[in-house]
Order: C-alpha cells, then sequence, then structure tokens
C-alpha cells in the first residue's frame, strides 16, 4: 500500500452526508490507512454499521473502516433482550478471522451490540485450516487472535475472551453461561449445530443471531463473497514481512526457493526473462564437490569411504549413506551449505554492488539463509498438485511421491521464513502475473 498522509482518520455519519457515503468512503482511502465512524445517534446503529461495512467494501476495499460503538448504547439498536429486559451477558462467535475483513468486523460488531458483558470469541487454528485455499499464507493463529481483540477494543468497551478452537464448537459447548451466539448466512447451520451439541450436554439453547453476508467477486477463486481467501490471493507477490537490513552481502540478494515440482525453476525463468540474474545453486553445489576442493577434504574426515585417493567424492556413495540416514544427511549438510554460501558469496562479488541477484536454492530455508539474505521468495503450490507434479514429472508412484514430498519441510515453514510467495496453482500466466507484481513492487521499494 501507498504510504498515506494520515494514519487514522475519523467522521461522524448523519443522515444529511448518508448519501455521499460511497464519496466519503473513496476520498478517505487517498488519505488514509484507517477510518473511525462514528454515526449520529438520528442514525440506527445496527443497519447503518452494516451498510458502511459492506460499501466500504465496494468503494475503499483497502480500507481499514472501524465502526464505533463505544458511546453508541443504547443507540437506537433493537438489542436482543431476555425475558427480564436484560442483555445476553455473553455472546460467542467463531471464525479464522484471517486478514480481518469487513465482513469480520460486521460479525464482531453485532456480537458487540448484542452483549452486555463479554464476547466469546473462538478462533480456528490446526486441522480447521488446512482445507482452505491457500491456507499455508494463514497468519499464526496468536496473531489473527491480536488483530480480532484489537478490533473489540478499539471500537467497543465489551471485553472479548478469546480461544483458538480446533473443533467446530470451541467454547460454545463447553460454556453454561453463553446466551447467543452470532452467525452469517453460510454458517447458520454451524450455530444449530451448536445447539444440538448444547442440548445433547443438557445446556441451555443459545439465541441465533444471523447476519447477511459482504458480497465481492472474484473471478480466479470463484468466490461470491467477501473471503479471507481472496485477500491471501491478493497477498501474493506483496511484500509479507520487512526486508532484512542486517546483512552484510553485497549485491541486494534475493533467495528464491520452494519445495519439489513447485515452479522454482520457471519462475527463475521469468526472472531472467525479466533481465535479472538468477544464481543456480545445484550448478554451484556441483563445483564445490570439485576433486580436491576444501569441501572434499571435509567429507574425507566424516565418509572415508567415498572419498579416493585422487580426492574425488563417489556421489552415489555418498547418496546411499545420507538418504538412509537422517543423522548423516544432517552431518553432510552441515559441511556442504557453508560451502555452497561461501561459493555463492564469491559469485555476488562480482556482481556490480548496486544491482539485484536472485539466488535459486530448494533447502535455503534449511540451510538457515534468510538471515543472510536481503529478501526470500517462496514459489508453493497445494500439496496435493505437488504430488500428482511429482508422480508425473519424475515418474513415481503415490506411495514415493508422499515420501518425497513429505521429507522437505512444509510449506507453511517455508514461508513463515518469507518476504514474498508465489502460487503455482493455477495457469502458468497467473504465476507469472505475480513474478511481475511481486518485481514491480521490488524495484519501487529499492528506489
Ligand atoms: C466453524 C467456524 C467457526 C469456522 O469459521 P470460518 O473458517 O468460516 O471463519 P471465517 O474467518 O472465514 O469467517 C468467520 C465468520 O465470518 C463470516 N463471514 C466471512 N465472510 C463474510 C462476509 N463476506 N460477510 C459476512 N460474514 C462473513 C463467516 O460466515 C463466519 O461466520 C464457523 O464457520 C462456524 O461454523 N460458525 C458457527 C459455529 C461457531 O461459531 N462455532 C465456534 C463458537 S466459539
Ligand atoms: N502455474 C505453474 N507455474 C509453474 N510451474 C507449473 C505451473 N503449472 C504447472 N507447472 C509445472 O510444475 C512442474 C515443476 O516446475 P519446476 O520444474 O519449475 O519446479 P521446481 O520447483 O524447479 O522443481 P524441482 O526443484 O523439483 O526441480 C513443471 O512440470 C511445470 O511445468
Amino acid at each position: 500500500m501507498e504510504p498515506k498522509s494520515m494514519e487514522a482518520a475519523s467522521v461522524v455519519l448523519s443522515q444529511r452526508c448518508l448519501a455521499r457515503l460511497p464519496e466519503v468512503l473513496r476520498q478517505a482511502a487517498t488519505r488514509c490507512s484507517r477510518l473511525y465512524v462514528a454515526v449520529h445517534p438520528e442514525l440506527p446503529l445496527q443497519s447503518t454499521l452494516d451498510s458502511i461495512y459492506a460499501r466500504a467494501s465496494e468503494h475503499a476495499p483497502q480500507l481499514d473502516v472501524r465502526v464505533m460503538l463505544k458511546s453508541a448504547l443504547p443507540h437506537g439498536v433493537s438489542p436482543l433482550r431476555a425475558e427480564d429486559g436484560s442483555l445476553p451477558p455473553r455472546v460467542c462467535l467463531g471464525g479464522t478471522f484471517d486478514r480481518l475483513h469487513n465482513g469480520h468486523k460486521v460479525l464482531l460488531s453485532r456480537a458487540a451490540l448484542i452483549s452486555s458483558e463479554a464476547i466469546v470469541c473462538g478462533v480456528t487454528d490446526g486441522d480447521m485450516i488446512i482445507k482452505k485455499t491457500l491456507w499455508e499464507m494463514i497468519e499464526p493463529v496468536e496473531r489473527r487472535m491480536r488483530a480480532v481483540e484489537e478490533f473489540v477494543k478499539d471500537v467497543t468497551d465489551v471485553s472479548c475472551l478469546l480461544y483458538p478452537i480446533t473443533d467446530p464448537f470451541g467454547p460454545s459447548i463447553t460454556m453454561a453461561d453463553l446466551n447467543a451466539i452470532v452467525v452469517s448466512d453460510e454458517t447458520y447451520k454451524g450455530g444449530q449445530a451448536v445447539n444440538s451439541k448444547r442440548a445433547e450436554r443438557g445446556m441451555s439453547e443459545l439465541v441465533i443471531e444471523k447476519i447477511g453476508l459482504i458480497e465481492a467477486d472474484d473471478t480466479l477463486l470463484k468466490e461470491t463473497k467477501l473471503s479471507s481467501s481472496s485477500r491471501r490471493k491478493e497477498a501474493l507477490g506483496t511484500l509479507l514481512k520487512p526486508v532484512n537490513t542486517q546483512t552484510r552481502f553485497r549485491p541486494y540478494t534475493i533467495g528464491l526457493t520452494g519445495g519439489i515440482a513447485s515452479g522454482k525453476t520457471k519462475v527463475a525463468e521469468d526472472l531472467r526473462s525479466m533481465g535479472y540474474t538468477v544464481l543456480d545453486c545445484d550448478k554451484i553445489a556441483h563445483g564445490t564437490y570439485a576433486a580436491g576442493s576444501d569441501l572434499v577434504k571435509q567429507i574425507a574426515v566424516a565418509f572415508p569411504s567415498v572419498v579416493n585417493e585422487k580426492e574425488e567424492v563417489d556421489r552415489r556413495a555418498l547418496g546411499n549413506i545420507v538418504f538412509n540416514d537422517t543423522a548423516k544427511r544432517l552431518q553432510l549438510n552441515a559441511l556442504v551449505w557453508p560451502a555452497v554460501l561461501r561459493a555463492v558469496q564469491t559469485e555476488l562479488e562480482k556482481m556490480p554492488s548496486d544491482s539485484v541477484v536472485f539466488v535459486e536454492a530448494a533447502a535455503l530455508v534449511e540451510a538457515g539463509w534468510p538471515k543472510d539474505l536481503h529478501e526470500t521468495w517462496t514459489v508453493f503450490c497445494a500439496r496435493a498438485e505437488e504430488l500428482r507434479r511429482v508422480q508425473q514429472r519424475d515418474k513415481l508412484d503415490e506411495q514415493q511421491a508422499e515420501a518425497r514430498v513429505s521429507s522437505q519441510i512444509s510449506n507453511r515453514e517455508r514461508l513463515a521464513a518469507s518476504n514474498v510467495a508465489i502460487c503455482s496453482d493455477w495457469e502458468r500466466e497467473v504465476t507469472r502475473e505475480q513474478v511481475k507484481k511481486a518485481v514491480e513492487l521490488l524495484e519501487k521499494r529499492r528506489k
């Protein structure tokens, strides 16, 4: 996002300026990153806030809009009241809440509006997230929980109790003192399932409060609602975390990595066609095995049986040893990776110091290189696609492909160490578009 002249700004929305809301939002988006909206008491808060978030998604999708509820109660809202007239003290809801969007904000706001005491919020993790599109890019649960907590604190005085959940129910079926659950059109059945479970356990039935879905259009993902998956897709090619300014490497060096058959080589081809130098660590690694090299001398000490009197390594014999013994593989890696890194540095020293050079290496994250590089870019595809490609390309059966893929670190681990993510799940052209976007943003931040 472009830096804005103001971090946050606020407006009061009255009946008079309601019709100009789209314009207000568009204007705000050019001037600030976050807009607080206070709804004038003459307007009904609940329906007005639903409409503000929907308009914001349509007219200012990048603007972080926050409709204030704090000073708003009571406020023309038709609150959900128990028979004695009190508001439900505790309202629950659940979600993944990745890259908090306006649909989430409506859901959380509704919970806050109908609760007098606390919102109980389950945030999914573990098996609950792994079937989602681009799930590898879902932010860590702690971060998602913090974002929910921060939003609720920002807009309301109601407190928010957060729980990581690994099933669809979480605290909704263990906390007896809950009164209502907030769901959307698509998760209404989930609310009913909560009530069935509570009934089985002899617990009180929750009032189910339902919000409508905020719509959006994502042709690639075939989504018709505003969704976190679309936000993850939009994040491909962008900077996911700050670059490393602590490195002494020159020139500007970017690691390019990814699992087996992830599409690294294709991305490297794209980068070369755009005029960048891409060093291939496979080739560099071959060079470090030259007869009599420092690396071979070290291998002769650690694995004497694979080095002959001419100081040549029998790579096949070495492969047989290390691919059957994890400890030996780690021992060899500890010798080879630093040697390759030194050889990479020697190559880098030959490059103009103001250039950008990519270094393609499959085990870059495992080798701990991201701390030495300015940036790390990861190419990945969904596990099922990875297995399919490995079977097809390397003529392996399902089990062999599974073994190959499982022997590597996961895409989630790679992405956690990366600044930029590129996904090759779709057509080649879609991958290329992401590379183009990543390069444009790279050149912008290098200026
Ligand atoms: C199993 C659950 C928790 C998983 O959450 P999910 O992965 O769908 O989370 P996600 O972050 O995508 O969405 C969170 C909530 O926001 C709603 N939402 C998502 N997008 C939009 C949108 N564009 N407009 C409006 N609401 C939206 C979802 O329908 C959901 O209710 C949830 O879907 C569910 O079934 N909820 C009902 C039961 C429940 O709340 N259980 C936990 C109680 S602690
Ligand atoms: N959208 C896509 N983007 C990139 N590669 C794709 C795409 N769709 C299919 N592929 C295929 O995925 C396969 C793996 O690509 P590539 O050889 O670039 O992977 P790699 O990461 O270099 O693999 P390895 O490290 O195992 O050699 C190729 O057969 C490529 O054609």
